[in-house]
């Protein structure tokens, strides 16, 4: 998988180098390279951004030094797909971080200010058989920009690749893999600070740990992402649970 990040602030990126194992760059797994949007400004103050149409506040990323990125970062691609994060994007899932693991090219653009000229993405959106636009938001929250949103978004997309993860097997029982919350876990010292491990999880019967894990999934996700259960099993924090 190859991975391009346009920005004005390319420092964001140094942390791939340290959380990316360098195993997986070294044996072609991953190629990451980070582009400074400014390098494709051709004024002495390398402008970037202008006042919004229409009035408002703030400032918006201009379309001529992005079109320029993206003609560049494209021009060596068969076929890409541009994430774009945004507050206006789709929830980012992990539905979406197992589709976008399928892809070969990922070019991240990383806004600032009030976001990016939309003519930079509908002029992308013209050529889709280059590239596929993919608008897609963290969370329901603002941040400054679109940064932090596409390392956790590279994260979360880059450990479901084939061999990435040292032990496949975790990927397995993960959040929101199977619908439900994750159970909470537990190791050594059996006692700490007067808390005991739950003797369930050291009675060595597999068929109760995994119905107790179970039932503490579905809990947990019962109070705190009810969302996340069909209507039919999501209930009330004063409803009781039959023990297992
Ligand atoms: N993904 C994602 C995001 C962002 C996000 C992403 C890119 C940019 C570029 C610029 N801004 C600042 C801004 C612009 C317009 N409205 C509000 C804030 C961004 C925010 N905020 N919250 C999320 N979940």
């Amino acid at each position: 998988m190859r991975l391009d990040y346009i920005t004005i602030f390319p420092d964001w990126f140094a942390p791939l180098s340290l959380s990316l194992p360098g195993r997986a760059i070294e044996s072609g797994l991953l190629s990451i390279a980070v582009h400074d949007l400014r390098d494709w400004t051709h004024d002495r103050h390398r402008t970037v951004d202008d006042t919004p149409y229409g009035g408002g506040a703030g400032m918006v990323l201009k379309p001529e030094p992005w079109g320029e990125a993206l003609d560049a970062v494209l021009a060596s691609s068969d076929a890409a797909t541009l994430v774009v994060p945004t507050p206006s994007g789709r929830p980012f899932t992990q539905a979406l971080a197992r589709e976008l693991a399928t892809r070969e090219h990922l070019v991240w653009a990383c806004g600032r200010y009030e976001g990016i000229d939309q003519r930079v993405l509908d002029h992308a959106a013209g050529r889709p058989d280059v590239v596929e636009v993919v608008e897609v938001s963290l969370g329901d929250y603002v941040l400054n920009g679109g940064e932090v949103a596409a390392l956790a978004i590279t994260e979360a997309v880059v450990r479901l690749l084939p061999g990435f993860m040292g032990n496949a097997a975790s990927l397995v029982e993960e959040s929101h893999e199977d619908g439900l919350l994750e159970y909470p876990v537990y190791t050594k010292p059996a006692s700490w600070r007067g808390l005991d491990v739950p003797d369930v999880l050291r009675s060595g019967d597999h068929a109760r740990i995994a119905a107790w894990r179970h039932r503490q999934q579905v809990e947990r996700t019962a109070a705190r992402r009810p969302d996340l259960l069909p209507a039919s099993q999501a209930r009330h924090e004063w409803e009781v649970v039959p023990a297992v």
